[in-house]
């Protein structure tokens, strides 16, 4: 399907050289008796680039919370390096914004820094000039650098960027997944980031992970971007095309079980369920003929509108 054409969803064939810093074994999250992921199976090792995509609702965040610990996993496991290190930027941050706030006291809100780590921090981000602005006057770009900053300024084994884009120009985005890469270039530390766009995992990223409860299919964004299917639906005006498709044709009900096309009930996927097939051929969009939950299938993700969540 979109993301390989040979790699089945669960199959993890990258090298294993690199020190492992996460990894989710058929972990699954449940809450008022619904499964909200299940077997999800991943690594994330040393200075590689891991991105989430998944239409709203596909369990993203809950998936980066249970890699990182701050939701534990109700099945499967999760391991992490011993001592991990680990800089957390969510998608919404709980700050007043009627209180003034500077980058500087932002960057300390949950812990001390010295000031030249301060100062190395935003100047590796670019903004060095802001500390001492008040965070609710910032572009939703420099806000993005800011909290950047503040995750990287306690030198991370591994960052967990939640939407890091969100409220930036498409200029501003670019240059900000470059920021990405260079931190991870310079620092050697693995990402996690997050995405509903699936044009945004193209900048850097060495294995895409397309959950919708479930790994739907993972590989990597090469084999996607070099494809003329994906050229068609994204390349040129990718923007106004980041809307994915792909075809599922089983149903994860809530007990866990799977209902597949035909009506019948099994504990587990088929292998030659949807998205296990080889998709050779097959578009590079993502048409959920079944649902779960009531999530968007199509997605359209405007970007710019400076989405800053209090
Ligand atoms: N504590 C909770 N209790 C019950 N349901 C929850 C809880 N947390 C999240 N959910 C539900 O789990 C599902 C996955 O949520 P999650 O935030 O992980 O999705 P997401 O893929 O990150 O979505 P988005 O792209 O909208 O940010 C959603 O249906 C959400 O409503």
């Amino acid at each position: 399907m979109l993301m390989s054409k040979r790699a089945a969803p669960a199959a993890d064939n990258r090298p294993k050289s690199k020190e492992t810093l996460v990894s989710l074994s058929n972990a699954g999250i449940r809450r008022d008796g619904r499964w909200l992921v299940r077997g999800i199976e991943f690594d994330i090792a040393r200075g590689e680039v891991v991105t989430l995509i998944g239409p709203n609702g596909a369990g993203k965040s809950t998936t980066a919370k249970m890699a990182i610990g701050v939701l534990k996993a109700d099945e499967g496991s999760v391991t992490r390096k011993r001592d991990l290190r680990i800089g957390y930027v969510p998608q919404k941050l709980a700050i007043d914004w009627t209180m003034p706030l500077s980058v500087r006291r932002l960057m300390t809100l949950t812990g001390r820094l010295k000031d030249t780590e301060i100062a190395t921090a935003l100047e590796a981000t670019g903004i060095a000039h802001l500390a001492n602005s008040e965070v609710r006057h910032l572009s939703g770009g420099e806000f993005q650098r800011a909290l950047l900053a503040r995750a990287i300024a306690r030198k991370p084994d591994l960052m967990v960027l939640d939407e890091p884009v969100q409220g930036v120009d498409f200029a501003g985005e670019a240059a900000l997944y470059d920021l990405i890469r260079t931190i991870r270039n310079k620092t050697g530390c693995g990402i996690l980031m997050i995405s509903h766009d699936l044009h945004m995992v193209m900048a850097g990223t060495d294995t895409v992970i397309c959950l919708n409860g479930h790994v739907c299919c993972r590989g990597t964004p090469e084999v996607v971007s070099q494809s003329s299917d994906y050229m068609k639906l994204f390349g040129g005006n990718a923007r106004s095309l980041a809307v994915y498709n792909h075809h599922h044709d089983h149903t994860h009900l809530p007990d866990g079980r799977v209902r597949h096309a035909d009506g019948s009930i099994t504990e587990h996927c088929h292998p030659e369920d949807g998205h296990h097939h080889d998709h050779s051929g097959h578009d590079h969009g993502h048409s959920h003929d079944h649902a779960h939950g009531d999530h968007a299938h199509h997605h359209d993700t405007q970007k710019g509108e400076g989405t800053r969540h209090a």
